[in-house]
């Protein structure tokens, strides 16, 4: 799909530049058609002027006679063949075909066009961006000059409101009226062949997500705007009970819920997880009082010469960046390998997985023993952790599109026998993570219950211990991916297992899983 990666976004630029070219081709052969076929109406059409100013006399002369039928048997029928000459449009045709059914090429469907809308309102929801400025291409303080047209606006609004984002919706269609209201102050023609909306059409959708957010006087009072524009409309008339009779009952009802909090499910951890990513919810300067940055060389003689970078971001548990630990070379050949291989990613376990829009990315999978160049960075991955990669995964690649993101999750696995869901190689242990591009903005990793937001810093890696010392999982570890804001983010990430760690990670003598208990089964 095309919400997810930039990657597929860059090969559908290519797919509509081919398209342009086509256009372009096919008109060209019709402007040509046209002007030649102009010349020769031209000099029909003088002819029969000729003769219409006195036809008799005109027609008096053999000539003339034999002129206008050969006109008719040969000139005309020659013109039209020109005129509706269809190979061009063939041609055309057949380009868009081939193009469609290129090998790796489909074009975007519906189902693309809502994943990106919804994509638009998560980073509007998660870094509260006010819609009026994104419409205006402003995403905190940066303007991307991509000012949206009614017609966006519209089908951005439309596609929310299917997808049951009320709010959004509503927002996105009070955006495209202004812009409809705008245009025609502004002159009376609408460029041809593009899409027109009316304000009806948005004035029913924007009642409708205003009556489904609760908010049935205002659904009633753009059913009336509707009415006075059309009083016929049918669907109006019939809206206007209803609306009204809502709006009535609202009145006096003492409300239970709060229909506008509660719209799309979202949870208590979706809110922390949001705050955390927009910076609302930050570690306090007392947690934070004893965090350091050192170099640390963990007893590897090399590591000497040359320490890791450390900055520590949390003591219990432990998580820590270590800064400039991927080369500029080994980053960009991990994209290379991998940028035609991702797929859409899943979530779940082996028992059952999918696709989910709590994990909108496109991931794959490099093996570190079969590529040489991952072996000086496997070997990187033990000297920093100090831990075997014996039982560790393949390492994961991933990238995120259009407000890609990953929900709050445990690396871990919840089962009762972990061991089934990774091969006998015990439970995830230790994540490492490493940022191998720039993000402009947005595309933290974030900690919710710890307060925690780690922003994606090319060429550094994030660790962390999933699991306490006893093995015993770490509830404390809650964490996902931010929304990416502007630009796209390439990760990738190792997961260190339990089997073989005995003498790297002793456990500890005592049971240490009640420290993050309280935070088990939590939202
Ligand atoms: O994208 C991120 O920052 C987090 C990714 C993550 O948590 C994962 O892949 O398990
Ligand atoms: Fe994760």
């Amino acid at each position: 799909d095309y919400y997810t990666s930039i990657v597929s976004l860059i090969d559908l630029l290519e797919a509509e530049m081919q398209v342009i070219g086509f256009l372009e081709q096919y008109m060209e052969a019709m402007e040509e058609i046209s002007r030649k076929a102009n010349e020769t109406l031209s000099e029909l059409a003088y002819a029969s002027q000729e003769a219409d100013e006195d036809p008799e006399e005109y027609y008096e002369n053999p000539l003339n006679a034999y002129k206008i039928i050969s006109r008719f048997v040969i000139d005309w029928k020659k013109l039209n063949e020109t005129v509706f000459d269809g190979t061009h449009a063939a041609a055309y045709t057949a380009n868009l075909t081939e193009l469609d059914s290129k090998e790796g090429y489909t074009a975007p469907t519906q189902e693309d066009l809502k994943g990106a809308s919804k994509g638009l309102a998560r980073l509007q929801r998660t870094y509260q961006l006010a819609t009026i400025d994104v419409a205006e291409g402003d995403l905190k303080e940066m303007n991307y000059g991509q000012n949206f047209s009614t017609s966006e606006c519209y089908w951005l609004g439309r596609s929310l409101y299917e997808a049951g984002d009320f709010k959004y919706a509503s927002e996105w269609l009070i955006q495209a009226r202004i812009r409809l209201a705008e245009e025609l102050r502004a002159s009376n023609d609408v460029p041809e062949f593009k899409e027109i909306i009316t304000d009806v059409q948005v004035l029913e959708l924007l009642a409708a997500a205003l009556f489904y957010l609760g908010k049935s006087n205002l659904a009633s009072f753009f059913n009336d705007e509707i009415l006075a524009q059309e009083p016929t409309n049918e669907n109006a008339l019939k809206n206007q009970l209803l609306y009204l009779n809502k709006a009535h009952a609202e009145r006096n009802a003492v409300r239970v819920v709060d229909e506008a909090n509660n719209y799309l499910q979202r949870t208590e951890l979706d809110e922390l997880f949001d705050q955390t990513c927009n910076g609302d919810r930050q570690q306090t300067p007392r947690e934070k009082r004893n965090l350091r940055c050192r170099y640390v060389h963990n007893n590897v003689p090399f590591c000497r010469l040359a320490p890791f970078k450390k900055e520590e971001l949390s003591h219990d548990p432990p998580i820590a960046y270590y800064h400039e630990t991927i080369y500029d070379n080994e980053m960009a050949r991990i994209i290379n390998a991998t940028e035609h291989m991702v797929e859409r990613s899943m979530v779940g376990d082996s028992k059952q997985s999918g696709y989910s829009e709590v994990r909108t990315s496109q991931n794959t999978w490099l093996n570190l023993t079969e590529n040489a160049f991952l072996h000086k960075i496997a070997q990187r991955l033990r000297d920093v952790t100090g831990l075997s990669l014996e039982s560790g995964e393949s390492l994961q690649v991933a990238n995120y599109g259009i407000g890609g993101h990953y929900g709050a999750h445990y690396d871990f696995s919840e089962e009762d026998d972990p061991d089934e869901d990774y091969d006998g190689q015990g439970n995830r242990l230790l994540t490492a993570l490493f940022y191998i591009n720039e993000v402009e903005l947005g595309g933290g990793t974030a900690f919710p219950y710890l307060r925690l937001l780690a922003p994606p810093i090319r060429g550094s890696m994030i660790v962390w211990y999933n699991l306490h010392k006893s093995l015993e999982l770490d509830y404390r570890t809650k964490h996902g991916g931010c929304p990416v804001l502007v630009g796209s983010k390439w990760i990738c990430n190792e997961w260190f297992h339990i089997v073989g760690q005995e003498f790297n990670r002793p456990c500890g003598l005592e049971q240490d899983g009640y420290k993050s208990l309280p935070w088990k089964g939590l939202h």
